[in-house]
């Protein structure tokens, strides 16, 4: 399918805020979250690579921002979209407080495997989720790539009493996640690949692989709605759709893929609006009842400048999406079949 043109770099730069947001609770272990959020055409929208990012992954979540900013979107298949609480790497003790940030949600995803942390630090912080979700909710696990086979296998059937709806990425490779989901297979317990997906060459390949039993899928990351949506339908596994830790733009854009998407049968992880301090909208999309809504969202020009970056970040920013700009015209050349 051909790329839609882009607009001027001129126009993107012209309608780009560059802002900072303090986290409530450390995550990934940055404490601010940097974004550029855009006036497009169509509405807001946003773009934000993980500072470690390079140009050329990054590009994709340029052509992400456009695609929501600059292109008509698709007809949302439902007005509101169930959200799960996330639970990022905390203490045990800290659970109840980092649930109360989440209204009505009845799944947690809780964060696993952290660099410096042990087994125990996670098996006390499963426990207290379950404690405080009672037997009914339920309980996703996420290791982003921490664990090799042998110790996800053996983290899993320490955690496997807590009731696990599945475990999201336990291993880094498409080939481990293949071995362990062979040896898990008398456990019930389904693989989700996450990074296997967004940060690989060929996003399909883990699903070609059968090395995990559904995907998880974020609109920035994959492109934007249009293109994750191909890569859904492509894919033919059940989907969870989450989020990149967005501002309530990117969690927008989020939304709309998940009310695209036919069938969800799962809760989404877009509830991530609790896990910052400041937004860019008077109204962010939090988690309500359990529910976020599907909307555009509307950017508040007090807080944009509230929470403006410095002088040289804005630079940064601004530097990078005239670099994204410019691999987005050769992509073609990386991802041969989008
Ligand atoms: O899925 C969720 O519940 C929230 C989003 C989330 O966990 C993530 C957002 C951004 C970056 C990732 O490290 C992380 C993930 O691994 O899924
Ligand atoms: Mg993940």
């Amino acid at each position: 399918m051909a790329s839609p043109a882009l607009p001027a770099l001129a126009e993107l730069l012209a309608a780009a805020h560059v802002v900072s947001l303090p986290l409530t609770t450390r995550f990934r272990r940055i404490d601010t979250r940097e974004a550029v959020v855009f006036r497009g055409p169509e509405g807001s929208t946003e773009f934000s690579p993980f500072a470690e990012y390079d140009d050329i992954e990054a590009a994709t979540w340029l052509a992400a921002a456009i695609d929501f900013g600059w292109r008509a979107q698709p007809s949302p298949l439902r007005d509101r979209i169930r959200v799960n609480a996330t639970v990022p790497a905390v203490d045990a003790s800290r659970v109840p407080e980092v649930l109360a940030l989440y209204d009505g949600c009845r799944t947690a995803k809780v964060k696993v495997a952290e660099a410096g942390q042990v087994l125990a630090d996670d098996v006390a912080r499963v426990r207290a989720v379950r404690a405080a979700l009672g037997a009914e909710g339920r309980i996703r696990v996420d290791g982003n790539g921490g664990w090799n086979v042998d110790e996800a296998e053996h983290a899993i059937h320490s955690l496997a009493e807590f009731d696990l709806e599945y475990v999201e990425q336990p291993c880094a490779s498409i080939a481990e996640l293949a071995e362990l989901r062979e040896r898990l297979h008398d456990w019930d317990i389904p693989i989700a690949a996450d990074e296997s997906v967004r940060r690989a060459d060929d996003p399909l390949e883990v699903a070609r692989a059968g090395a995990a039993d559904l995907l998880v899928i974020k609109a920035q990351p994959l492109g934007g709605v249009h293109s994750a949506l191909d890569i859904v339908g492509e894919a033919g596994l059940p989907v969870v759709v989450s989020s990149a830790l967005d501002t309530s733009v990117g969690l927008s854009m989020g939304a709309w893929l998940a009310a695209s998407i036919p069938t969800l049968d799962f809760d989404c992880g877009l509830g991530t609006a609790s896990l910052l301090a400041a937004d860019v909208t008077a109204r962010p999309v939090r988690a309500v009842d359990g529910f976020i809504e599907v909307e555009r969202v509307e950017l508040d020009d007090a807080l944009l400048t509230q929470h403006a970056a410095s002088v040289e970040r804005d630079a940064w920013w601004r530097a990078r999406i005239s670099r994204c700009y410019e691999a987005l015209t050769t992509l073609e050349l990386v991802r041969p079949d989008r």
